[in-house]
């Protein structure tokens, strides 16, 4: 790793089932660098994600996070899972759920120390939910637990961040707040690495963009990646003019 890469994937294959779903995957996100993952459904980027949380095995290659493995650096990266995929209906309150974001650093059945509270406390203002910390989290709507999601992953204080579709069914005030809190967060170091289908705000947003399909077809910074046949080919189709479009590579 050089001095500056906070996550770096050489060679990393996974197999799920039997079906190789990401082969020969190489990628690099370095301090203060928002990455955008960008691939088709199914492209695997959900899965290169887990891959890197230590919830999937490798079959072949190497995931390195500041110098330890997957399994090294569990509980130290903020991952902010899709929104569905979190128990809603857990009886807790926005403090508790945020505070259980740090249990694989502080361990399941501590009390939260001083440094947990105050962990707790800052996500909370940096998302602005400290007022509705005492709401059942089954309350909220669905803006207030996507903050609720970012706030449980900035807990642990991490330095790489791993966000699954943060954007997807947030009205436009919510998404440009949470753009700004994660411009902030790379200006003070952090490493950021998002999947989003949401390809302007993804170009408008991320200083390199890898669009995945399978293994990487092509990565960059977005004004590098303005020929539309990458995208045509990371996107598995032979035309499509919405896709172009919707990037402003048709011309
Ligand atoms: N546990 C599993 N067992 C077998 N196959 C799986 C498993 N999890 C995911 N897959 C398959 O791996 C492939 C990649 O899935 P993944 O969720 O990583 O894609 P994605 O790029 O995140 O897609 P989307 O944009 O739809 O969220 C899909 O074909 C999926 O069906």
């Amino acid at each position: 790793m050089t001095g500056d890469e906070v996550l770096s994937l050489q060679g990393v294959s996974v197999e799920l089932g039997g079906r190789l779903v990401l082969r020969d995957v190489d990628l690099q996100v370095t301090k203060s660098e928002q990455v955008g993952l960008i691939g088709p459904n199914g492209a695997g980027k959900t899965t290169l994600l887990r891959a890197v949380l230590n919830l999937l095995p490798t079959s072949t290659g190497t995931i390195d996070i500041n110098n330890r493995t997957p399994a090294q650096a569990r509980g130290t990266i903020g991952y902010v899972p899709q929104r569905h995929d979190f128990v809603w209906d857990f009886p807790v309150d926005v403090r508790t759920a945020v505070t259980t974001g740090r249990t694989h650093l502080t361990g399941w059945l501590r009390r939260p120390t001083r440094t947990d509270q105050e962990a707790t406390q800052q996500a909370l203002e940096r998302v602005d939910l400290a007022d509705l910390h005492r709401r059942p989290i089954g309350e909220l709507s669905g803006g207030q637990r996507q903050r609720v999601l970012v706030a449980r992953a900035l807990a642990v204080r991490p330095e790489l961040l791993l966000l699954d579709e943060p954007f997807t069914g947030l009205d436009v005030p919510t998404q440009e707040a949470l753009t700004h809190l994660f411009r902030r967060l790379t200006k003070e170091g952090t490493a950021i690495l998002m999947t989003t289908h949401d390809l302007p705000a993804a170009a408008d947003t991320c200083d390199r963009l890898c669009l995945l399909n399978r293994t990487v077809v092509a990565e960059g910074p977005p004004d590098q990646l303005r020929d539309p046949a990458i995208w045509l080919e990371a996107f598995g189709v032979t035309r499509s003019d919405q896709l172009l479009h919707s990037l402003g590579v048709d011309r």
